[in-house]
């Protein structure tokens, strides 16, 4: 049986349909793919040209560090000029969005003004370098002044210095919160490794043993409140042996998606976020054996010398869920 056929049967059960349709609510926040996130400088309209060709989940064009102080008003113009003439259309959707200065950096509020007063806004907006609420108020008290769209955007939260980290659980309660009178949402963390390392002064390694601890707890904290996680950027980007492997470890710590930096990292990192066919034949197996053994009254069974139970049924439901999503 083709896998699209499993599929179909199992969402005609109507037990699974309400498992699944359960999961879907908690994760859906989740599965607007970004799988892999790359960066394109926001003065550089050749590389803004190249990007729009390419098929990638989410397309960051960057007024923050891809572009030199010099050269900020350089992007507010090239970017501003984009938005006026709307979203690119591509084969198939995907998240268009803008990373801005950070607050601290002074100027965060004029990037929004030029984002927001446009005739078209982006779908996600990256926020770099938060640290404290003070810095999501400062974000929230900005977007009420200029977003006059009837649209809710994406807010994509940077957590780059330790003290972010300290703060990690109580900058999400709080920026949820502060969305709530805007009309932004959070939906993503993102681990800023690069600034991480520079603000504690790690030396990095091939291993990256050295950042485990973040890089575990970002992904912690989005999952409890329902976020994606992206991961590190890999910037040895002519590696590519180097950046499946940090891929693949990414994605087996519950990592969503990944930042990249050039168009060659992409295909790489889409493959490593996206289940393979074993994964997909494993979780249609798992899936249609819970629905048979609830049936008979058994909430664990065996299946492959592998004891499954609704946990395990969840975790073959988001492989599922991811599927359906690309
Ligand atoms: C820690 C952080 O904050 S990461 C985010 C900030 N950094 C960035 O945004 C960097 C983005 N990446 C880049 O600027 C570049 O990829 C670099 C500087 C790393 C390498 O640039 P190049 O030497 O030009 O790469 P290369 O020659 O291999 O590029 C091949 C083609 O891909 C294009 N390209 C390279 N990177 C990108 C990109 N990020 N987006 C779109 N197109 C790109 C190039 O323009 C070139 O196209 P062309 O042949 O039609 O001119
Ligand atoms: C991606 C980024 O901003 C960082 O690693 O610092
Ligand atoms: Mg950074």
């Amino acid at each position: 049986m083709t896998f699209h056929k499993s599929l179909c049967l199992i969402t005609k059960n109507s037990l699974l349909q309400r498992i699944i349709k359960e999961n879907i609510q908690i994760s859906k926040r989740w599965y607007l793919p970004r799988r892999a996130l790359m960066y394109v400088p926001g003065d550089d309209t050749r590389k803004l040209n190249k990007a729009f060709k390419i098929d990638v989940d989410c397309i960051v064009m960057d007024f923050e560090d891809g572009v030199a102080a010099n050269r900020k008003e350089v992007a507010r113009n090239t970017i501003r000029k984009l938005l006026e003439n709307g979203k690119p259309v591509k084969p198939r959707n995907y998240d268009w969005a803008i990373r801005i200065n950070s607050v601290p950096s002074g100027l965060c509020k004029d990037d929004l003004e030029v984002i927001l007063t446009a005739d078209s806004v982006p779908d996600s907006i990256l926020l770099p370098k938060v640290d404290t609420v003070s810095d999501i108020q400062y974000f929230t008290d900005a977007v009420n002044l200029y977003m006059k769209h009837d649209k809710q955007i994406n807010l994509i939260m940077y957590i780059e210095t330790a003290m972010a980290m300290i703060n990690l659980p109580e900058l999400c309660n709080s920026t949820i919160n502060l969305s709530k009178s805007s009309k932004f949402r959070l939906s993503t963390l993102i681990f800023g490794s690069d600034d991480f390392c520079a603000n504690i002064g790690i030396t990095r390694t091939n291993e990256s043993t050295e950042i485990l601890y973040a890089r575990q707890k970002l992904v912690l904290v989005a999952k409890a409140y329902g976020l994606q996680a992206i991961d590190m950027v890999y910037i040895m980007y002519k590696d590519f042996e180097g950046l499946k492997k940090q891929s693949a470890e990414g994605a087996r710590m519950g990592y969503t998606g990944k930042q990249v930096i050039h168009p060659a990292q992409v295909p790489i990192v889409q493959d490593a976020f996206m289940p393979n066919q074993k994964q997909i034949e494993w979780a249609t197996g798992v899936i249609k054996a819970f629905e048979e053994h609830q049936k008979s009254g058994k909430g664990a069974f065996n299946y492959d010398g592998v004891m499954i139970d609704m946990p395990t049924m969840k975790q073959a439901q988001n492989i599922i869920n991811l599927v359906k999503s690309v």
